[in-house]
């Protein structure tokens, strides 16, 4: 059985966060587990309120699960501060562990900040030169890389600037852009651009896409993928998730972690 960690935050609505990461995984036949950075009390409006633990109790979690049961890939979502994103960093490279995804979480649809500003540059310094790959959404690569995304050539240049970051591959995801019938996630592995592109879902519910979508490349990554092909996959899963989107609470309401095996079970 291959094994994948999500070190991230909880959200109390199930959409993001820890629950979005574990639910993926199982759907993706792997078998999950958790460590936890903050509780958020979330629902489909918002975040009420968030919750941090220490820096102890996320490594105890980490320590716990590298002691005895191994990870075969892992990623980290909302990591909130910086003494939690340099722990990260130390059980990373005291376990040797290298299938990391990085899905660097900043704030959530709402408006809710889920990493302190000063925190940006630990996650540039410690965290991203570790990784294998990273997934910005725009807002998080105009932060991250200092520069504006407005066109296609921005978000080639902003790529490549991640690679220099010391990461190996880079998406930066789509979700944000200004097509309103197409979504185009830009991948990189330091030599080439592949450009995955989908039609457009006309919905709120939105709620723990991007969660959802790194995941997924975990998962696979888990089960012995190369790189793109796990990014490949995992579009297909955040399509098929936001396609059957659950239209939840009164906002922006979750993606459907069912959607890519039922109909994976219909093609077959
Ligand atoms: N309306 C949509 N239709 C189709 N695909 C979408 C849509 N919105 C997002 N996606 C896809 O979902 C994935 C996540 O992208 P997005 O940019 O929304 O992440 P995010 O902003 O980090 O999400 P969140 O913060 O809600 O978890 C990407 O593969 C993106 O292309
Ligand atoms: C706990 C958590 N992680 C990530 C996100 C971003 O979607 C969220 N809203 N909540």
């Amino acid at each position: 059985m291959r094994k994948a960690l999500t070190i991230a935050g909880s959200d109390s609505g199930g959409g993001a966060g820890i629950q979005a990461d574990l639910k993926t995984f199982q759907e993706l036949e792997v078998y999950g587990m958790s460590a936890i950075t903050a509780i958020t009390a979330q629902n489909t409006l918002g975040v009420q309120a968030v919750y941090p633990l220490s820096v102890e109790a996320v490594v105890e979690q980490i320590r716990s699960i590298a002691d005895d049961i191994g990870v075969d890939a892992l990623k980290t979502g909302m990591l909130f501060n910086a003494d939690i994103i340099q722990a990260v960093s130390e059980q990373i490279i005291l376990n040797n562990w290298k299938n990391i995804v990085i899905d660097p979480v900043m704030i959530a649809k709402g408006g809710a900040s889920l990493l302190q500003q000063e925190a940006v540059s630990a996650l540039k310094k410690k965290l991203i030169p570790l990784s294998l790959i990273i997934t910005p959404n725009i807002p998080e690569a105009e932060v991250i890389i200092d520069m504006e995304i407005k066109s296609i050539k921005d978000k080639e240049e902003a790529a490549k600037r991640f690679i220099e970051l010391g990461v190996k591959n880079v998406v930066i995801k789509g979700g944000h852009d200004t097509d309103p019938l197409e979504t185009m996630d830009l991948f990189y592995d330091g030599y080439e651009f592949a450009y995955l592109k989908s039609k457009r879902i006309n919905t709120e519910n939105t709620h723990g896409t991007g969660c959802t979508f790194s995941a997924a490349i975990t998962a696979e990554l888990a089960k012995g993928k190369k790189v793109y092909d796990a990014v490949v996959t995992a579009k297909d899963f955040i399509q098929a998730a936001i396609e059957e989107n659950i239209p939840l609470g009164n906002g922006h309401g979750p993606t459907n972690h069912w959607a890519y095996k039922k109909r994976s079970s219909l093609i077959k």
